[in-house]
């Protein structure tokens, strides 16, 4: 045998000589300088010596995540291909080699003794060796093979430094092996550990062996530091190509090591290592491996898999030739499944569940109804369902609704909308105009019952001196009684009947209780002062009881005075539509005196008198039904309502619904300050026990049972608030046409203002003539002046329009209308007013262009300034004023000018506008008759679509 020195050789292979002396140690050979020389075997096992590949391809596909294959093609017939395909891998790794050099000789046994100690439970295990490296995925070449076949030992000691799995496999075996899938699984799964991982052989972070490049685990003495300063010549960091022997960027395993996942005894593997290869491509399979008896659990392999398992591999198996074809497309996909953080097992043929969805459940049938009380909110109906909100409102925009999460839903809609999501909604509510409806007693259960009054009048003509005098006189006449008490309502008796007075004079009160939906009054007081005549508020009073439709008694008042004139006063209604029955009409007429206490007797018996002629009966003997008249907050006893009964009997202890409040009646009493234990129809009292005041007009129920009366209270809450949203229920010109085409109006009402009584009577008259027979026009009260609340009140309680002449409404009044949904039109030509309510009644009004109210300010100083003219200095009263806006000038609330706004100043600066509360300066484009106290309006004109 020739001998070739060590120089020689490294020339030839065109290497280091130091490289080539470590190659010689690593195949076992001690030699010690480049003169030493070899004989020709190790000379040509050196020359067929091929580092291992540097380790598989690695693709960074995020900042955490490496998809790392091993190169497929280069899987080469070991003894054969391994230099051509070794070559260039090697190539760059050989100047690493030399750098870490020292490491390997002198450092061996250091590693040695890490390896082993982190082999040592593998090697416990009672297969041989030989067959836990024997599945290594990464190619090898023949040299370590041979030397692992002869130094069965070392394997774990050799594998740091030369490829460190010295495999005797064949080269099917090889090919198997040499699948991708191992470490693929073990990047596809960065998220997933082992529970029991710990520093074992397999863990990646685990001490690793000299020659690894890792920079996770602590290294052994002496290791490369990739954190360091790189040796020349290695390009890039710890993922770069590797030296021989490192095996990927988590350092090489020592036999034994076969994944990442944990340590895996000796004896797994040889048979069933192939297979779990081959399932590693599914992820199904791959969380299977991890749950099936894996080497830790049931130690004995594959000999103890389940059936089941067995068939699987079997199935796996056959495939797995067929899968070593797959294109790398094919490969790409499967990783990216692989990658899925949030895969879940199909084991149990579940569905694959997508990341963040959460799966609902179906509840039993049971509960899949949803009792509503007539109405719910979205928020409500959603919670119900256990759905999110969001979905009910994109449900509800796929109808045309724009809602949000508040929205209460009517019970049609609720169905609607629970019904897509297999729900049944179920109206729970009580029928509420079942038990408020004033139903009709049958004849023989009424009793005759007392009247109820209101006194109406003008200002001064002894409305109050007359209630005082009629309660006083019936006092005295002898009824018993303890201290007087105001309750909003007494009653008086004359010849063993009583006769019950509202205690709220004026029309005010009884529009306002009109308004709220409550008729308590049949008989109207109206009382005129014999020496003053019929005045505005007489007319109103007059054209208030008559829109109510109540009898009017008169009580010609203040007799007594010298310069009465009550025939005049008789006279002056007639003009009104008031006759005497002494004249031939159907009016009472009575001639009295409140300070002198005339005719009061007489008065009471024509109350009666009509009384009688209006058949007034209830029944008494049922649960009482009535209306509030007065609701105060008492410091001593609480929220405390008058009460008037209007049928039934009211019993101390009862269930109450007032308005949206419901309670109990602890007490009562009368306004003698009688304690009362029952009140009868037409019985004022005062009750006690209710959690809140109630308003006047409010409709008080009594009921026998508490949880009826709480639920009709809350579902009056409810509509309240509904009601609130739906403003423009009443009438408006817009909606007239309509109105009459549906048969639903008959009558128009109309309440005229203006500045003059010549313009009211004008305009009241051209309105008068519009009537026709499907629609009868009636101007139901006009009056000279300002739009006020009372107007307001009428227009609400009688459904009717407001036309102002030349007048604005009040801004309560204003406030009111909007509130109300009242319609109030504002003209300043007779044609107008009356072309656009002719035009509404015969539906041709195409309202363009409809007012809209900004603000008001308040004239408090005049400076007049040269060549501009008279500049208002003004204060913001309400609203707002915008420089670019129309105005209006207001004195004693009738428009005397109207047009634009020229300048508009808060100190010297020009501004846009300006809010309530502040000051400005301003100046009317071509107008300069201001005063201090006027008022200027600001206003713009919207663009109204045409609603005919
Ligand atoms: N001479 C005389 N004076 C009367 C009579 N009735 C009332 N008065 C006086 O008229 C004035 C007004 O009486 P009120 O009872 O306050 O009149 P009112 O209609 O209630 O007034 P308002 O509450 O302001 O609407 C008082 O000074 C009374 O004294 C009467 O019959 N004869």
């Amino acid at each position: 045998m020739s001998k070739t020195r060590v120089s020689n050789l490294a020339e030839k292979l065109g290497i280091d000589t130091k490289e080539v002396l470590a190659r010689l140690k690593t195949l076992g050979y001690d030699v010690k300088a480049g003169t030493s020389t070899v004989e020709d075997d190790a000379a040509a096992k050196l020359m067929a010596f091929k580092p291992a590949e540097a380790g598989p391809e690695e693709v960074r596909v995020a900042s955490n995540i490496v998809r790392r294959r091993s190169r497929p093609s280069a899987t080469p017939e070991p003894e054969v291909e391994a230099p051509v395909v070794v070559e260039p891998v090697a190539a760059p790794p050989v100047k690493v080699v030399e750098k870490v050099a020292p490491v390997i000789p002198e450092r061996v046994s250091v590693v040695k003794k890490a390896v082993e100690a982190v082999v040592a439970p593998v090697v416990s295990e009672p297969a041989p060796a030989a067959e836990v490296v024997e599945p290594r995925p990464e190619p090898s070449v023949s040299a370590p093979v041979d030397t692992v076949a002869q130094e069965p030992a070392k394997p774990a000691v050799v594998a740091p430094v030369i490829p460190p799995q010295p495999e005797r496999a064949s080269a099917t075996q090889a090919r198997i092996l040499g699948m991708i899938e191992i470490p693929i699984t073990q990047e596809s799964r960065p998220y997933r550990r082992e529970p029991n991982r710990g520093p074992g052989p397999g863990g990646d972070r685990g001490p690793r062996p000299a020659g690894g490049q890792d920079n996770r685990g602590p290294r052994p003495a002496g290791g490369p530091d990739n954190r360091g300063p790189r040796p020349a010549g290695v390009p890039g960091g710890d993922r770069g190509p590797r030296p021989a022997g490192a095996q990927d960027n988590r350092g090489p395993r020592p036999a034994g090591s076969q994944d990442n996942r944990g340590p895996r005894p000796a004896g797994t593997p040889g048979g069933a290592r192939p297979v779990q290869l081959t399932q590693v491509d599914m992820p199904l399979q791959s969380d299977e491996r991890r749950k099936a008896p894996g080497p830790n659990r049931k130690p004995g392999g594959p000999g103890k898999d389940t059936a089941a398992e067995k068939a699987k591999k079997t199935a796996a198996a056959g495939k797995g030739k067929g899968r070593e074809q797959l294109s790398k497309q094919a490969l790409l996909s499967r990783e990216e499944r692989q990658f899925d953080p949030f895969h879940k097992s199909r084991k149990k043929g579940k569905e694959r569940e997508e990341p963040g969805r959460t799966e609902l459940t179906t509840p039993k049938a049971i509960k899949r109804i949803i009792k509503i009380s007539e109405t719910i909110t979205i928020g409500e109906l959603a919670k119900r369902m256990g759905i999110k909100a969001t979905d009910l409102i994109k449900a509800m925009m796929k109808m045309g609704s724009m809602v949000t999460i508040n929205h209460v839903l009517d019970h049609d809609a609720a169905v609607l909308l629970a019904s897509d999501y297999g729900y049944e909604v179920e109206n729970v509510a009580v029928d509420l105009d079942e038990i408020l409806e004033f139903t009709p007693d049958a004849p023989e259960l009424l009793q005759e019952r007392p009247p109820v009054v209101t006194i109406m009048g003008h200002v001064d003509h002894g409305k109050t001196s007359l209630l005082d005098a009629i309660r006083e006189a019936n006092v005295i006449s002898g009824e018993a009684g303890g201290i007087t008490q105001h309750i909003g309502a007494y009653d008086v008796e004359l010849h063993g009947r009583k006769i019950t007075f509202l205690d709220t004079p004026g029309h005010e009160a009884f529009t306002a209780m009109r308004a709220r939906g409550a008729k308590v009054t049949d008989i109207v007081i109206l009382v005129v002062a014999a020496d003053d005549g019929v005045m505005p508020q007489t007319r109103e009073a007059i054209n208030h009881s008559k829109a109510a439709g109540v009898p009017i008694i008169v009580a010609i008042n203040k007799i007594d005075k010298p310069d009465a004139r009550p025939e005049k006063v008789k006279q002056e209604l007639t003009e009104h539509g008031i006759v005497s029955s002494e004249w031939g009409g159907d009016v009472t007429m009575v001639e009295v005196s409140a300070k002198k206490r005339l005719n009061l007797e007489e008065l009471l018996e024509m109350i009666l008198l009509q009384a009688d002629l209006m058949d007034l009966k209830a029944n008494p003997d049922k649960a009482a039904k009535g209306t509030i008249v007065e609701g105060k907050l008492d410091k001593g006893r609480g929220p405390v309502a008058t009460v008037l009964v209007q049928e039934g009997t009211l019993r101390t202890g009862d269930y109450c619904v007032v308005g949206v409040h419901s309670g109990r009646v602890r007490a009562m009493q009368n306004d003698r300050g009688e304690r009362v234990l029952a009140a009868g129809p037409a019985m004022p009292v005062e009750v006690v026990g209710l959690p809140g005041v109630p308003d006047a007009g409010d409709i008080f129920v009594a009921m026998k049972d508490e949880k009826q009366a709480k639920e009709i209270a809350t579902l009056r809450q409810i509509k309240q608030r509904e009601l609130e949203l739906a403003k423009h229920a009443k009438m408006s010109l817009e909606q007239l046409y309509e109105k009459i085409q549906k048969g639903e109006v008959k009558d128009l009402n109309v309440i005229v203002k203006a500045d003059v009584q010549g313009s009211v009577e004008a305009v009241a008259e051209s309105l008068r003539k519009l009537s026709t027979d499907a629609v009868r026009l009636n101007v139901i009260h006009t009056a000279v002046g300002a739009i006020t609340e009372t107007d307001v009140n009428l227009a609400t309680a009688s459904n009717a329009i407001i036309i102002g002449f030349s007048i604005r409404p009040e801004v309560k009044a204003q406030a009111m209308a909007e509130k109300e949904g009242v319609d109030i039109r504002l003209y300043n030509v007779i044609y107008d007013a009356v072309d656009d309510v002719r035009k509404a009644m015969e539906g041709l009004l195409e309202p363009v262009f409809k007012e809209k109210y900004l603000g008001r300010a308040e004239i408090r100083e005049i400076f007049s300034v040269p060549k501009v003219g008279n500049v208002a200095g003004c204060y913001i009263q309400d609203g707002k004023i915008l420089r670019n806006s129309q105005v209006r000038l207001l004195r004693d609330n009738v428009v005397v000018y109207q047009g634009k706004l020229g300048t508009l100043r808060r100190f010297k600066d020009d501004v846009k506008e300006v809010a309530t509360g502040y000051e400005c300066g301003m100046g009317l484009e071509n107008y300069n008759d201001i005063k201090v106290g006027d008022i200027i309006e600001s206003f713009e004109m919207e663009k109204v679509a045409a609603k005919l």
